[in-house]
């Protein structure tokens, strides 16, 4: 089992008899200035712009004559965002985004393309813990983790994998959507596009607390009180082939942004105003106005495009927003979620955890929490971001790594809880994700004004660096499309049967 599992070993064994995958074409795309800019935009993680005119692109139909596109991306922290590695000892290691679906084909397509590789992958071995003890510990051993799971939870994981294979077989559509240039307007549009996904029902209260609860916490933080698409995204997270970038999964951010040629702006985006101007033909155009603290003191610069991509919440990009009628809010309904990344290099205090193992035999790389334990949401053993030759996962018994999720700083007594020893400890306090819990609230929008656009808002279908990427794509196509008023190809219903012949 690689060290980014979390199912069961046997169930890796099913899945190859259960799920069946759809198969697509490669991602090669139809629109090259939609595309590069959608890979500029995601996963540069700032905030993007479409300066002056757009690109043309040939193959979503006649096109006037080639004209070039100038991106500026503003960053006001780090390239990357959410994606970001601390230094312990001698290695990296990630802190932030950490894993990848292999179904997560934007992902996959940006790898490939920037010549880099998977990391290496690493054994590891998945327990849950109440509070008190570890009520379920993986074994080595396909038979014996199918027993234990047959008898304690009957037939619930089977359907339970059914059900996520379901949504993610609908949430591939997406992939053959977007090749075609397609574009939804709205979260809700795209995720209608997908497939509408119910909360899956009938399963048992002993499974949803020992195992689907403990998922969601270590995922989201949070319990199973959160939508359908959200809850199998979180399980599709514990899933096997799950991947990381080799080196640390931010470098196909700067290599997209490179890729790109777009200009990376140092600087925080303050405000952003709407401003009319005569045209040379004298009918009146639009521009927005971007205003930002740069290297060199406040700035601003004129777009006709712009895509805000980081989410408009308290907290996390504080933009203001005027001349805009109806007005646009700095910050959206509802709240993200603080998760609290700890590292720690040391030695483990396997008692913590009620085992009267001995530490030379504890090989568990992932203790999963029940809704329980209230002061942590999970404790993994790291694997640096790029596996050094005869690298191999240590026991307890040996100082090592660990990644601990809170929803609070730990303190110190906490720490000296879990650690016998440590030699050094870094803290990452993330507001990571929407806090995905009712009421439900009624998601932001993607277009935020005619050529002003949001897209961080598809983090409240799901947020994970596969939805940024979706995201990104289809509000490049949506830009690319409205620019050049071309209404086929947004919003289309049916998709599914109309494109169903043409793979
Ligand atoms: C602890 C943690 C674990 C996670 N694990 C996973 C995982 O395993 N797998 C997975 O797929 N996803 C995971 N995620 C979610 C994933 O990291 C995010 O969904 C994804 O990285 C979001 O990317 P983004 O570019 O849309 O946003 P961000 O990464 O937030 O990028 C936004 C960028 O905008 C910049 N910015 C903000 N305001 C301004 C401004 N005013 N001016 C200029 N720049 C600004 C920020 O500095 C930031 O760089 C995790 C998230 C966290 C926090
Ligand atoms: C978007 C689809 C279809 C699949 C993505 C599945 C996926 C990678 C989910 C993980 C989402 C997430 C926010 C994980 C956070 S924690 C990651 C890991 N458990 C860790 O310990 O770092």
């Amino acid at each position: 089992m690689s060290r980014n599992t979390r199912l069961p070993v046997f169930f890796r064994k099913l899945e190859n008899v259960i799920v069946q995958l759809p198969m697509f074409g490669s991602l090669k795309t139809h629109n090259a200035a939609a595309h590069s800019f959608s890979e500029s935009s995601v996963v540069s993680g700032a905030v993007a712009f479409w300066r002056r005119s757009l690109a043309s692109a040939p193959e979503l139909g006649p096109q006037p004559k080639k004209i070039g596109v100038k991106i500026d991306v503003f960053e006001s922290g780090s390239v990357g965002g959410r994606l970001e590695t601390v230094k312990m000892g001698d290695y990296e290691y990630e802190v932030g985004g950490s894993i990848i679906h292999p179904l997560n084909l934007h992902m996959k397509h940006f790898v490939d393309r920037l010549g880099m590789s998977p990391r290496k992958d690493v054994a590891s071995k998945m327990a849950i813990f109440n509070g008190k003890e570890l009520i379920f510990e993986e074994s080595d051993w396909f038979i014996v983790n199918f027993l234990r799971f047959l008898w304690r939870y009957g037939f619930n994981l089977i359907r339970m994998r059914m059900w996520v294979e379901s949504v993610l077989d609908k949430f591939m559509r997406i992939y053959q959507y977007q090749q075609y240039g397609y574009s939804f307007s709205s979260v809700e549009k795209l995720m209608h596009a997908m497939g509408e996904t119910m909360i899956a029902e009938g399963f048992s209260q002993v499974f949803i607390n020992d195992l689907v609860e403990p998922i969601t916490r270590v995922n989201y933080g949070q319990s199973v009180r959160i939508n359908g698409f959200v809850g199998a995204v979180s399980l599709a997270g514990a899933e096997s082939g799950l991947w990381a970038v080799d080196g640390g999964n931010k470098r196909v951010c700067s290599g997209l942004l490179y890729h790109s040629k777009s200009e990376l702006i140092p600087g925080k985006v303050t405000s952003i105003a709407v401003k009319v101007r005569p045209s040379k033909t004298g009918a009146a155009s639009s521009f927005y106005e971007v205003n930002y603290a740069g290297e060199q003191g406040a700035a601003h610069a004129l777009y006709d495009i712009v895509i805000i991509a980081a989410p408009l919440h308290s907290g996390l990009s504080d933009i203001s927003f005027s001349g805009f009628s109806p007005p646009i809010p700095s910050h959206y309904p509802g709240r993200y979620h603080q998760t609290v990344a700890t590292l720690v290099h040391g030695l483990l205090n396997v008692s913590f955890l009620g085992t009267v193992e001995p530490p030379s035999d504890f090989r568990v790389s992932d203790v999963l929490t029940t809704d329980t334990e209230r002061s942590i949401n999970s404790v993994s053993a790291l694997d640096p971001v790029h596996i050094p030759p005869g690298y191999k996962p240590t026991t307890a018994s040996h100082k090592k790594v660990w990644k601990i999720f809170s929803p609070e700083p730990l303190t110190e007594q906490q720490l000296k809880n879990m650690f016998l020893s440590w030699d050094s400890v870094s803290e990452t306090r993330w507001l990571a994700y929407p806090a995905y819990s009712p009421p439900r609230r009624k998601t932001p929008p993607f277009i935020l004004h005619n050529r002003l656009y949001y897209l961080n808002a598809v983090e409240w279908a799901a947020s994970a660096m596969e939805m940024s990427a979706i995201s990104a794509r289809n509000l490049a196509l949506l830009a690319h499309h409205r620019w050049h008023e071309q209404s086929e190809k947004i919003d289309q219903e049916d998709l599914h049967t109309r494109l169903r012949g043409e793979l």
